[in-house]
């Protein structure tokens, strides 16, 4: 039996909880800031000293003036990563020949309290990043913190959920169906919604209200919107209140009042609980106001990261703007990239960076199992490839 295991960079080794982040915050990538890591860090630290003069340090204050944890405790990260580099598998478990890993090298660290954006043009690893975050995919417990713990292997933070992750569509593999079959079971919503043990009833009421949910609907008659929307519901229900929220592109068949309503009610959670959330998405209309942090991933890299009041599109309600200019930019470079010699950049991708030392940590993380035909076409074995 192939145990869940990933390929990783042995570059990643030794996170400490409380390291401050190397803020690869680009003063190009913000207009009109001209602002460089440094300048962040020393804005942040005076921040601090201000924020301890008043004495309003707090969950809910601090991420607004808290980038990447320079001058945060441990304690006050709630997501942190140092070095994290990661690989799907191919079918033998090691990385997909040719292909650059798809998240690379990244550090960062998010203090609790944060709503922060991740954004990035479509293939740029954000659903891989939310996944090692939401210990989907095994990494080593030196690259990946949350809540202080490697979330693969605290298995008791995604099972209490403290640690929760809501991405895709609700659907599943089943065997001689196909993939992705939407869970349209002919089940009403409140059977769903009352099927999670220890849940309090006035967060669930609230939930229901928030999601605008009939708890009549039957979940096989239900549009995708609808059943979006219970499925939203039964990730924020549990027990525990989330305390760290992965959310990927989960708003995308809402309605405009139904998106509104809630990240409203997922901000309000951040400010009361000191809850995190770091929401990927591809929808940016009335977002100016919601994130306290900004993150942007291209190419499997961080190529920005921000708080919110350091980047001026924000304040001045331009986010899509700056989006455009960032992913337009990312395009620019990757049509310039690929004219480049491929083989040249094939030996530096393939070997894995700049020492050519990929380190095989382990195997198999992406089982592989009714996907021979997709992975066989990588395969060395000449004889069964497509
Ligand atoms: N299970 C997998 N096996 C191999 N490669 C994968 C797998 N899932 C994703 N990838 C590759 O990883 C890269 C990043 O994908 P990912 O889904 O993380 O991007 P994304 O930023 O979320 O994109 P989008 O905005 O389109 O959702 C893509 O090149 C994709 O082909």
């Amino acid at each position: 039996m192939p145990v869940p295991v990933s390929v990783t960079h042995q570059k990643a080794v030794g996170l400490a909880a409380a390291q401050p982040a190397e803020l690869p915050t680009s003063g190009s990538l913000f207009s009109g800031l001209g602002r460089t890591a440094e300048d962040s860090t020393a804005k942040q630290q005076s921040n601090d000293a201000a924020r301890q003069q008043q004495g309003a340090a707090g969950p809910a204050t601090a991420p607004q003036q808290n980038c990447g944890g320079g001058g945060s405790s441990g304690a006050d990260i709630a997501v942190a990563t140092r070095s994290l580099t990661f690989s799907y598998p191919d079918i033998d478990g090691r990385p997909l020949p040719g292909r650059p890993p798809v998240v690379q090298d990244m550090t960062m660290s998010l203090p609790r309290g944060a709503t922060c954006l991740l954004i990035g043009p479509n293939g740029a690893g954000k659903t891989t990043l939310l996944k090692v975050l939401g210990g989907k995919h095994m990494v080593p417990e030196s690259a990946v913190s949350v809540l202080g713990q490697p979330p693969f292997h605290a298995t008791a933070l995604t099972s209490s959920g403290a640690l929760s992750y809501v991405g895709g569509n609700w659907e599943r593999d089943i065997a001689f169906a196909g993939y992705a079959i939407p869970l349209a079971g002919d089940i009403p919503a409140s059977q769903m919604l009352n099927s999670m043990p220890g849940v309090d009833p006035a967060r669930r009421q609230r939930l229901v209200e928030v999601l605008d949910i009939d708890p009549d609907w039957r979940m096989h008659l239900v549009s995708d919107g609808q059943r979006r929307r219970v499925q939203i519901a039964m990730g924020l229900l549990p027990q525990v209140p989330f305390q760290v929220l992965l959310l990927d592109e989960i708003t995308v068949d809402l309605d405009v009042l139904g998106r509104a309503d809630l990240m409203d009610f997922l901000r309000q959670e951040c400010r009361e609980r000191g809850a995190t959330i770091i929401y990927a998405t591809h929808i940016f209309d009335g977002l100016e106001s919601w994130p306290s942090h900004i993150m942007y991933v291209a190419g499997g890299r961080l190529q920005a990261f921000a708080a919110a009041p350091d980047v001026p599109e924000l304040r001045e309600g331009r986010l899509l703007e700056l989006v455009e200019r960032w992913l337009r930019q990312e395009q620019r470079q990757r049509a310039q990239q690929e004219r480049r010699d491929p083989a040249e950049w094939h030996r530096e991708h393939a070997a894995g960076g700049d020492d050519g030392a990929l380190h095989l940590a382990s195997f198999n993380n992406g089982w592989a199992a009714g996907r021979l035909t997709s992975t066989l076409k990588h395969s060395a074995n000449a004889v069964m490839r497509m």
